[in-house]
């Protein structure tokens, strides 16, 4: 074994204290998609900054930081992307079963106006050039890293007291036109974000009766895929 000739960057990982760790399961625990609880209150913008530094931290493949993050306070614009919203939500409606319909339309999907800030996340695939490290052999790859941005993101924003609200029922095209995205960079995430002050135990979809959490012991394999 040749020495690691950079052994002097490498830091002590450190303990987390119990605290600490309970700390971050309560995070990921308690986090929930909020689609009506915002308060209307502005985020700081020093706030804004801890959760896009979050956001930044994320692992992305061969580093290639491929994500960009618009900021959208703009109440005309938000108004624009609810509308489009309304107009995929009517199609979406149309594409599932006559007997799930109701509760379908009964379900509340976004907060595009009535959380103060939307933050739309967007993954640049030539960000690092045409032949990335990690990239070479699946191209979803650069989308996979911004995702985990996204949930960083989520994350850091339950511990602020923030919640966070992630719009998927639009059509790319509205989006892009309404934010002037380029062709090439592909759209993750729509994300309301306000500050909360109640949030439901459980997930809404969950509470509301439309699916429910699946039990983790038969979601897990062992050597080999076990299931259909
Ligand atoms: C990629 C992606 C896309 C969406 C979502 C999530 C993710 C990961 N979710 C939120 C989703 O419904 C929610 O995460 C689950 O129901 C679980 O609830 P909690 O997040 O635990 O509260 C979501 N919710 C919603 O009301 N409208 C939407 O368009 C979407 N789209």
């Amino acid at each position: 074994m040749q020495p690691d000739p950079f052994a002097h960057a490498l830091l002590p990982a450190g303990e987390f204290s119990k605290a600490e760790r309970a700390a971050v399961y309560r995070a990921i625990e308690t986090r929930r998609d909020v689609r009506d609880q915002f308060l209307p209150d502005p985020l700081p913008d020093d706030l804004v900054k801890r959760l896009l530094g979050a956001a930044h931290s994320a692992p992305s493949v061969g580093f290639m930081q491929p994500w960009n993050f618009i900021l959208i306070r703009d109440p005309a614009v938000r108004e624009a992307a609810r509308a489009a919203f309304s107009r995929a939500n009517d199609e979406a409606v149309e594409m599932f079963p006559d007997e799930s319909r109701d509760l379908y339309r009964s379900l509340k999907l976004e907060g595009i106006v009535k959380a103060p800030l939307s933050i739309c996340v967007t993954c640049d695939p030539d960000r690092a050039g045409p032949v990335v490290l990690g990239r070479t052999h699946n191209p979803r790859m650069d989308a996979y890293s911004t995702v985990c941005a996204v949930q960083n993101l989520w994350l850091a924003a339950r511990a602020e007291g923030v919640g966070v609200g992630w719009v998927s029922i639009f059509r790319d095209e509205d989006v892009r036109g309404l934010l002037g995205i380029p062709d090439r960079v592909e759209i993750v995430a729509w994300l309301c974000l306000g500050y909360v002050d109640r949030l439901y135990g459980e997930p809404e979809l969950a509470l509301k009766g439309w699916r429910q959490r699946l039990g983790l012991d038969a979601l897990i394999f062992q050597d080999r895929w076990n299931g259909r």
